[in-house]
């Protein structure tokens, strides 16, 4: 059959490149020979502790911050670079801490925004609906919740129909039904083909739903790929959590007898199983042995905060 696949450098051309990028503020490494890339189309995400550099990094790859080293290129373009105008009109960004007016309205707000980027009024109203504050439009910023000042900075950044969007902590002081509508938004952006660079200190939240992600710490990437990925390089053991029919936690131990597992535990209503990665079929195999004795069989894998502890302290 014919390879249809794009050629490797076409599959490869990120719409952010970032090598060595390093910003130092005095003693402190904000940001320390980073490199990232991210390809067309990908919803990436980064993480990290407080202070970890992250919206330093942010404001370096919108070329806000100079770096104090390194090459930063968004769309192949140099960020420092006069090309870059052109570049930055494709580009959305919802800062960490958006600046609004507490006297505008909502819709005031948009259009305030929209001439800053040259994008036109008509917009507005769509993108105050596209977050759900229609309703609000009219209403001052500073009657806004926090939730509500939120979506308006997530409206202004989708001004200009961006290709590429960079939302700095995007769902803080959203209610859990106002983070999945936000993530619905994120969804329907991706299969238009726009690239998205997140940061979330929620790491159950975007465990599901980034493409793939890096882990930030001490101005470094510890580590970067999909969830599958970082677990496999963390190698955590995973477990089982096994239901039995009667509590004959002996046939557990017996039929486990000889596995390389690392641990066998009864608790309540269940027993769990730890072992390796490599382990995991083997014991999986020896579990299902057991037939009707065994009423439930659940594989835990281990979650992005065990990852991301394991990496990050
Ligand atoms: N303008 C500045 N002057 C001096 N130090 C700074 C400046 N901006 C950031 N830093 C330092 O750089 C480091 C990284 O900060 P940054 O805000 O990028 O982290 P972050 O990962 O975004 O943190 P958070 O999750 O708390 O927002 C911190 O040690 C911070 O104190």
């Amino acid at each position: 059959m014919a390879d249809t696949s794009p050629a490797p450098a076409e599959r490869s051309t990120p719409v952010i490149a970032v090598r060595g990028a390093t910003r130092h503020y005095g003693a402190v490494r904000a940001v320390d020979g980073v490199d990232l890339e991210v390809a067309p189309g990908e919803l990436f995400g980064l993480i990290g502790h407080n202070g970890a550099g992250k919206s330093t990094l942010f404001k370096m790859m919108l070329g806000l911050i100079p770096a104090s080293a390194g090459d930063i290129r968004i769309d192949g373009s140099p960020v420092t670079g006069s090309g870059f105008r052109a570049v930055r009109r494709k580009i959305g960004y919802l800062p960490e801490n958006v600046v609004l007016y507490d006297n505008l309205t909502g819709l005031e707000t948009l259009e305030f925004f929209a001439r800053l980027k040259g994008a036109p009024a008509s917009e507005c109203g769509p993108a105050l609906e596209r977050v759900g504050l229609t309703s609000a439009a009219r209403r001052r910023v500073r009657e806004y919740s926090k939730g509500m000042r939120q979506r308006l900075g997530f409206a202004q950044a989708l001004l200009g129909r961006p290709r590429i969007l960079f939302l700095d902590e995007p769902t803080t002081g959203l209610d859990p039904e106002a983070i999945r509508e936000f993530y619905v938004i994120l969804r329907g952006l991706k299969a238009d083909g726009v690239t998205m660079i997140l940061t979330s200190h929620i790491l159950a939240e975007i465990q599901e739903r980034v493409d793939r992600l890096a882990i930030m710490a001490a101005g470094k990437i510890q580590a970067v790929g999909t969830v599958q990925d970082l677990r496999e390089q963390m190698d955590l053991p995973l477990w089982f959590r096994v239901r039995l029919a009667h509590e004959d936690f002996h046939h557990v131990r017996a039929v486990l007898g000889g596995l390389p597992v690392l641990a066998i535990e009864a608790r309540e209503d269940h027993v769990a199983v730890e072992c390796q990665r490599e382990s995991k079929m083997v014991v999986m195999q020896a579990l299902a042995s057991l037939g009707d004795k065994v009423l439930d069989l659940h594989v835990h894998e281990p979650s992005l905060e065990d990852v991301f502890f394991g990496f990050s302290d």
